[in-house]
């Protein structure tokens, strides 16, 4: 896989760097995470494929332990808010300082500076500052979130794992390590350049929700079919729109002109009409093989069995449930997502800290002291 060889410390977080962790682990990389001791569950359900160390940091042992881990790593991945590293004596001058080669990974919603660096926040409030949340939402209405997965995942979680990929990629040519100053707001709104650089061409001049792609138009938005189900629409191009029309058994010399966006909401309605008369199925029945851009809205229960899906094995199914195949797809070195229960907390603090120098002996005394805690393999705590 791409990056087998490649070992990566990540501190448990809450749900961006753990997927940043598990994309990496899907592309081969070794993934440890660092667990708290004394805590009941693990709350990461992005863990496909890593092992887990319980490690007490609020000790001198604990952090010797860590600093050992990343002196034979090539990243470390730090989820917490700006200065618990270095509160910790865990900082980027300290890491590098023992290892140049370290790649430095801190995925915060502020970034490393600025007055709300120490803040505490979640995915909507880094869309909102990242000017996106504004955007978002039906005409009329108030701004809506699409669950949280532009600020954690795309801006986050997949953004830091790109600049972790980057580094490396640099490191081949430089023999150094670097930190990544991963800022969910910045990474948000970068995902969200579309956004800004098409103003130019008058994309969003509407109100939110009056847009060609805000659902204002009729032939980009989604439609209820008489089994209570949705149909997605998204037929902007001239060719395509007529298809729609064509499959919706209307002429357009009876509409308004596509573009005509004051017409919008009364297309709308003749649209809603079309659709509301035939169940999702029926709708498939018609629109797939043409160029008309109708799909279903799927049910996360009926994606894998979805033909398309299906023929290209988009999701896998592992011990613990279904999930999408890592992607991209790569011809040679594909990801090989591991597909057995996810870690428990502890589950490999023996086998790890072996692997990086530590004696039987050394690990017995840190369980009776508290620094680091095992589990019983394969249970959940
Ligand atoms: C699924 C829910 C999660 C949803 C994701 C959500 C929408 C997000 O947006 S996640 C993105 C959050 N933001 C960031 O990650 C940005 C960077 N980080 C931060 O800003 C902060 O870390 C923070 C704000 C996220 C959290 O702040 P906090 O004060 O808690 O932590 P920090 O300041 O960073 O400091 C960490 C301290 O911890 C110490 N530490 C760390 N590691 C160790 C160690 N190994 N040993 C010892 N100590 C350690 C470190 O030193 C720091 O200490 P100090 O403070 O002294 O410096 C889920 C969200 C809530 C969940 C539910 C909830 O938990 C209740 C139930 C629990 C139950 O068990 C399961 C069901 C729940 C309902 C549960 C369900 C879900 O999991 C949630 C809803």
């Amino acid at each position: 896989m791409a990056l087998a060889g490649i070992r990566i410390i990540e501190l448990a977080g809450l749900a961006p760097a753990p997927f940043c962790g598990m994309v990496l682990a899907d592309f081969g990389a070794s993934v440890i995470r660092v667990d708290r001791t004394k805590v009941a569950m693990s709350l990461d359900t992005l863990a496909r494929g890593k092992r887990s160390v319980a490690l007490n940091l609020k000790t001198p042992e604990g952090v010797a332990i860590l600093k050992k881990l990343c002196v034979k790593s090539d990243v470390v991945l730090e989820p917490y808010r700006k200065g618990v590293m270095e509160k910790l004596g865990l900082g980027p001058e300290t890491l590098l300082k023992d290892n140049p080669r370290l790649i430095y990974a801190r995925l915060t919603g502020y970034g490393q500076s600025g007055p709300y660096a120490t803040a505490a926040g979640h995915d909507i409030n880094y869309l909102a500052m990242s000017g996106l949340l504004s955007r978002l939402g039906r005409h009329g209405e108030k701004p809506h979130a699409p669950l949280n997965l532009v600020a954690d995942f795309a801006g986050g979680g997949l953004t830091c794992a790109l600049g972790i990929v980057l580094a490396l990629l640099e490191r081949t040519r430089s023999g150094k390590g670097q930190v990544i100053d991963a800022s969910m707001v910045e990474g948000a709104a970068y995902m969200g350049s579309f956004v800004w650089k098409s103003r130019a061409i008058g994309m969003w001049e509407g109100d939110r929700g009056q847009n060609m792609l805000d659902g204002g138009a009729p032939f980009y938005d989604t439609y209820r079919t008489a089994d209570g189900k949705h149909v997605a629409v998204g037929a902007m191009e001239g060719q395509f729109y007529q298809q729609l029309l064509h499959g919706l058994g209307l002429d357009a010399a009876d509409l308004p002109p596509q573009m005509s966006m004051g017409d919008w909401p009364e297309l709308k309605r003749v649209f809603e009409g079309r659709f509301a008369a035939k169940t999702q199925a029926e709708w498939a029945d018609v629109f797939d093989g043409t160029d008309a851009c109708v799909t279903p809205v799927l049910s996360l229960d009926q994606v894998s069995a979805h033909p398309h899906n299906k023929e290209r094995g988009s999701f896998v199914v592992g011990d613990d449930d279904e999930s999408p195949r890592p992607a991209p797809v790569l011809s040679r070195t594909p990801a090989d997502p591991c597909l057995s229960r996810d870690p428990a907390i502890g589950q490999h603090t023996c086998e790890v800290l072996q692997e990086y120098g530590y004696e039987s002996q050394d690990i017995e005394r840190f369980a009776a002291a508290g620094v680091v805690e095992r589990s019983i393999p394969g249970a959940k705590l």
